[in-house]
């Protein structure tokens, strides 16, 4: 039976996260971890959670900690502490915040949980998914960030909905950057397992509108309610879950690429599809199409270039 740590967890993100989690059936301990000052808060979130546990019949031991030390044992840390974007700016305009946060938090972790998997949500969450990685000094299957997972979730939903068919039917899969260079994979979607490019009406399907929407969607919903935390918490916990049941699924995360999308990107962090279980995130082989390439290529550089930066101030810094 597994324990999770969930850093950042007085935030809108983490604290919501803690929810779906418990309902893991592998997961025996939560342990919320805060920043010093913010004790009763995680303790007034603690002591709601436990009488929403004692409700709901669940059996997991939850605690809180201002001390990252407590990590030690930890089999997930779900790493969501930093600034978080408001309404009208990008994600990428918290990378230099963000990026010291992260470094130094990666480093003692990579200290006092080496063995755990790092996985990572702060935005710019694949430039974040890089500095993790390099400062926890962890292998590169254990970091990895919640990538485009999100983004291709929401396509899911429009394309459910477009066609009036359970979200369950479609398969489909964004790559790229967790922002506005992800690229859709239409080669790669199926409704019921039928491409869906095959299909006589996919030429009525609104595609541009539906990736504008897919990558307004955290901006509108942080306009509308300040923060996003119902999609991304269940998206937390489905990798949760997918890595301490060891259940193999092929999910699109921020993962460290070597050559396994026609050798584009090596060395960078970002969303494409991997094999998600117990031993962590491998990113798998695949062949887009020539449209699909090109603009993976674009969203690589993107991120490339944004992550020499950061690791470049990073080391001034030093
Ligand atoms: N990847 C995704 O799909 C996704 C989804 C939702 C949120 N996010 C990102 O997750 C992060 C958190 O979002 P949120 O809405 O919960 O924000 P929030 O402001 O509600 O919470 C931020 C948390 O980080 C902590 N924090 C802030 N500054 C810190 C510092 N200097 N050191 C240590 N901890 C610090 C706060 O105490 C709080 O616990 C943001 O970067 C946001 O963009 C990513
Ligand atoms: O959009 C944001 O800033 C939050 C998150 O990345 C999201 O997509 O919900």
């Amino acid at each position: 039976m597994s324990r999770v740590a969930i850093i950042g967890a007085t935030g809108s993100v983490g604290c919501f996260a803690a929810h779906p989690i418990s309902e893991i059936p592998y997961v025996k301990e939560i342990l919320l971890v805060g920043r010093p000052g913010r004790e009763n808060l995680l303790e007034g979130i603690t002591r709601d959670f436990k009488d929403s546990y004692a409700a709901r019949g669940t059996d997991v031991a939850l605690e809180w900690t201002t001390d990252l030390k407590d990590l030690a044992g930890s089999d997930v840390i779900v790493y969501t502490a930093g600034v978080a974007r408001k309404s009208g700016e990008d994600r990428m305009d918290l990378a230099v915040k963000n990026a010291g946060i992260v470094a130094e938090a990666a480093t003692t972790i990579g200290e006092i949980a080496p063995s755990a998997h790092l996985f990572m949500i702060t935005n710019p969450v694949d430039v974040m998914t890089a500095v993790a990685l390099k400062y926890s000094g962890m292998k590169q299957k254990q970091v990895f960030g919640l990538g485009t997972h999100l983004d291709s979730m929401r396509l899911k939903s429009l394309i459910a909905a477009y066609f009036k068919v359970h979200v369950s039917e479609v398969h489909t899969r964004i790559i790229g950057e967790h922002g506005a260079s992800m690229v859709p994979l239409w080669s790669a979607t199926t409704l019921g397992g039928i491409r869906i490019c095959n299909l006589p009406t996919f030429s009525d399907l609104p595609v541009d509108r539906m990736i504008e929407s897919v990558i307004q969607g955290g901006e509108m919903i942080i306009k509308y309610k300040g923060s996003t935390v119902y999609g991304p918490g269940e998206a937390i916990a489905t990798l949760v879950r997918t890595v301490l049941g060891n259940e193999n699924r092929i999910l699109t995360v921020s993962t460290y690429l070597k050559s396994e999308v026609h050798n584009i990107g090596k060395g960078v962090c970002i969303g494409v599809p991997a094999l998600v279980n117990r031993s962590g995130v491998t990113p798998i082989p695949i062949t887009i199409e020539p449209d699909e390439v090109k603009a993976f290529q674009t969203s690589v550089e993107k991120i490339r270039m944004n992550t020499d930066l950061i690791f470049d101030r990073l080391e001034k810094e030093e």
